[in-house]
């Protein structure tokens, strides 16, 4: 790990104090690689942000420590801000101002920034220079957050649900932009609700869930720990039947079948798919509506919302 920018060891974060005390985050270990992106996943208050923010230095840990370039962001703030750039979820400029005034008041405080046009230009916002932020939409005002964010050139960008709101060509403009920086070195750390962004740019990947990391790897190895799945109806009593199912090579559980039909989870699609299908064969029966589908991101993280809720209910550590 001799490469990594940032670790996140034990880390805990309280809300509120005693009895009125909430912990969004409890316990996390991580870390983050130079040059890579890494997206934080999650449910609802999951602790995401909670935990974002630990690591952007704009709240300490209540437990644990948090390494940013081998330093305390919160307590060396100085030493580690001018290195990274923070787009957060809502940034509340004001909005009697322009998007280039916007821009130009916060190059002022910058080290050696991209010129406010090219920053807006990288955004695709230059034709909105001169329009007030108030009569931004809300695509352009998350565009400007993260024209503001890479203005600095940081080597660390935390981008708090950055493609929230953009219209699907917006979206894709700013993976656009995300990789052109990755490819220039920059280390990328990101919260998305969007399964496919996180898919399309992370090299690696936590999903958070009541506060925990409950999966964590690059997208291959987060899916390899999903069964995937073969659904079918038959009119066929034997090929619906659960007990002689249940002798498929490579099943993950036991089969389930009603009236809808079959459903097989499987460790082995290619496996169980060959048994089955000459098992079919053999009889003469049907598979109507078959379909073979391997394992997603989309399902590992319903199965973790599913399976982990006990997690997110469990009583809060003292
Ligand atoms: N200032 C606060 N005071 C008390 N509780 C808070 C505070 N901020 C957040 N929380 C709670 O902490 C938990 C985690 O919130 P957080 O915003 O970190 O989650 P998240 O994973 O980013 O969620 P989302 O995906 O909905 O944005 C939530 O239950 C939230 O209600």
């Amino acid at each position: 790990m001799n490469n990594s920018v940032i670790t996140v060891d034990g880390v805990r974060r309280t809300y509120g104090t005693a009895a009125h005390s909430f912990e969004a985050v409890r316990g996390v270990d991580l870390h983050v690689r130079r040059g890579e992106l890494f997206a934080l996943l999650g449910t609802n208050g999951a602790g995401k942000t909670s935990l974002l923010e630990v690591m952007e230095g704009i709240a300490p840990a209540t437990h644990g420590e948090v390494a940013v370039f081998g330093r305390n962001p919160y307590r060396e703030r100085r030493a580690v801000r001018p290195r990274v750039g923070i787009m957060l979820q809502e940034a509340g400029f004001p909005s009697d101002l322009t998007t280039a005034e916007t821009a130009r008041m916060w190059h002022g405080t910058l080290g050696a920034p991209r010129t406010v046009a090219e920053s807006l230009e990288l955004v695709g916002l230059a034709g909105r220079s001169d329009v007030h932020v108030s009569s931004l939409s809300g695509g352009e005002r998350r565009r400007l957050d993260l024209a503001l964010a890479v203005m600095g050139r940081p080597e660390i960008l935390f981008l708090d649900e950055p493609t929230t709101g953009l219209d699907p060509q917006s979206r894709r403009d700013a993976w656009t932009l995300v990789r052109s920086l990755l490819d220039d070195g920059t280390t990328v750390v990101l919260t998305t609700h969007y399964l496919e962004e996180a898919q399309e740019l992370a090299d690696r990947l936590a999903i958070m869930h009541g506060g925990r990391v409950v999966r964590t790897g690059t997208v291959d190895e987060i899916v390899a720990t999903e069964p995937a799945r073969i659904r079918f109806r038959t009119a066929d009593a034997t090929l619906a039947d659960v007990d002689l199912l249940s002798a498929l090579p490579a099943l993950a559980d036991w089969p389930r079948s009603d009236a809808t039909g079959v459903e097989l989870e499987t460790t082995d699609l290619q496996v169980t798919l060959t048994a089955l299908l000459r098992r079919a064969e053999d009889t003469g029966a049907a598979l109507i509506n078959l379909d073979a589908s391997p394992a997603s991101l989309e399902r590992a993280f319903l199965a973790v919302a599913e399976r982990d809720v006990e997690a997110a209910t469990e009583p809060v550590a003292a």
